[in-house]
Order: C-alpha cells, then sequence, then structure tokens
C-alpha cells in the first residue's frame, strides 16, 4: 500500500503552554499549521490529569480541525462520556496511570475484554472509529480482533527505546510480525509512541501500516525548525520508506 498517513499529536505544545498558564503557544493554532504542512490527522490525549492537552482543546479542535480528530484517553466512564459528547472520528483506548511520564505499555485488552467490548460499543454507537493502542502481542491482537474495534495502533515504544541495533532489530521484528497478524484478522492497523526522525523510516516502510502517530519528535524538532517543517519532513520520510 504506498499511502501512509501522518497523525501529529499536539500534546506537547500544550505541555509548553502549561508549563506558565499562558495561552500561548495554543494547540489549536498548533493543529491548524501542522495540518497545512500535511498532517494527515491531529491527535490529542486527554489524560485524567489534564498535564497538557484539556477540555478547552478538545472543545475547540474539534469545531477547527479540517482533517480528522484522533482523541486518545483512558477507558474510564469520565472520558466515555466526553468522547460521546465531542464525537472525534476516533477514539484510540490508551492505559494511563497518573505516576507515569508517558504512555508506558500497550492497553491490556485480553485482561479486560468484557470492558473494553463494552467500550468500543458505546463509541461506535455514536459513530466514532475506534483504535486499540496495544503492544505487537498476538494474544492482544487476537482480543483486539473480538473486541468490536476496527483499529488497533500497535506501540513502538520498546523498538524506540531499545538499547543496541540487535535489540531494535528484535522489536522491529516483532512488530513486523504483530502488524501482519493483525491484518491478517482483519484489523486496520496504526503505528506510534517514541518515533522519531531517525528510527520512522523502517516502521512506516511497513506496507500494511494505515497510519503512524508521531508528537513528542515532531513538536522537539519545531522548536529548532517550526511545526510546519518539522511536520513536512516527517511525512516525506514516511513515503520515502514507502518507495
Ligand atoms: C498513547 C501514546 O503513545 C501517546 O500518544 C500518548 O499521548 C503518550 O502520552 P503523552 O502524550 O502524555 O506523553
Ligand atoms: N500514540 C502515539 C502518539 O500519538 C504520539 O506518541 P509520541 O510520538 O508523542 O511518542
Amino acid at each position: 500500500m504506498r499511502d501512509i498517513f501522518l497523525g501529529v499529536n499536539i500534546d506537547h505544545v500544550a505541555t509548553l503552554r502549561n508549563a506558565r498558564g499562558t495561552a500561548y503557544p495554543d494547540p489549536v493554532h498548533a493543529a491548524e499549521i501542522a495540518e497545512r504542512a500535511g498532517a494527515d490527522g491531529i491527535t490529542i490525549h486527554l489524560r485524567e490529569d489534564r498535564r497538557h492537552i484539556i477540555d478547552r482543546d478538545v472543545e475547540i479542535l474539534r469545531q477547527t480541525i479540517q482533517t480528522r480528530m484522533n482523541l486518545e484517553m483512558a477507558v474510564t466512564e469520565e472520558m466515555l462520556v466526553i468522547a460521546s459528547r465531542i464525537k472525534p472520528q476516533f477514539c484510540c483506548l490508551v492505559p494511563e496511570k497518573r505516576e507515569e511520564l508517558t504512555t508506558e505499555g500497550g492497553l491490556d485488552v485480553a485482561g479486560q475484554q468484557h470492558k473494553i467490548r463494552l467500550a468500543c460499543g458505546r463509541l461506535a454507537a455514536e459513530g466514532i472509529e475506534v483504535s486499540l493502542f496495544i503492544d505487537a502481542d498476538k494474544r492482544q491482537i487476537e482480543a483486539a480482533a473480538e473486541s468490536g474495534a476496527g483499529y488497533i495502533e500497535i506501540h513502538t515504544g520498546q523498538y524506540a527505546e531499545a538499547h543496541n541495533e540487535s535489540e531494535q532489530q528484535a522489536e522491529l521484528a516483532r512488530i513486523i510480525e504483530g502488524v501482519k497478524y493483525a491484518h491478517g484478522l482483519g484489523l486496520k492497523v496504526n503505528a506510534g509512541h517514541g518515533l522519531t526522525y531517525h528510527n520512522v523510516k523502517p516502521v512506516a516502510a511497513i506496507a500494511e501500516i494505515v497510519e503512524l502517530n508521531i508528537g513528542h519528535a515532531i513538536v522537539g524538532r519545531a522548536v529548532f525548525d517550526g511545526l510546519a517543517k518539522a511536520v513536512a519532513d516527517m511525512k516525506r520520510l514516511m513515503l520515502e520508506a514507502r518507495g
């Protein structure tokens, strides 16, 4: 598949804003720049502790995003009520621990299948496409296929944080196997977490992947090169990887 889509996660524009409680930089402005620069979608993670994206951002972005909103959220009643009201095009269900610095692993779908299936049903009833953020683990992939979600997002964090080349190659092999297995089960497959300008190409080259969600590296590069160039450069690398 030639096309690969880029979902730009703008969480950390909000991190910078919240660092001093100012109105700037505004994630709403960031989303517009990212879309003009080639983002195929905008991803935001409304965390329970609102450490970066806040409810105001979600409300306004739902009215201003021209591509599509991918709302990442924990599987809680609070978030399901918010998502049902906001009706983003996509919801990505992620695990959340208040004390974590960032997402540490994939959602345990297999261990809470009934809860996840109910959540998927509630979101689907609102016309929302559901993606489950999971590790490249066959048991989790099979559980996701049974959950009613149309998509999964393979967690690429261990690949991104590998300590050496052989570990990274092993993690990449695990991702490739998981993507192909999920695709074979009829799931649409995205991937993300920790992807950078230096490690994105081998993942983007996996033909069955529909979309990569990338944020921290893009916002980091934007500090030096500007957001538009940071987004365009990442998109170019992804398309180059597809050949
Ligand atoms: C689920 C995932 O991997 C990220 O999109 C998530 O947003 C990471 O959390 P922070 O953005 O809070 O680092
Ligand atoms: N789900 C992954 C995402 O949205 C962005 O993760 P990161 O690039 O900020 O690590």
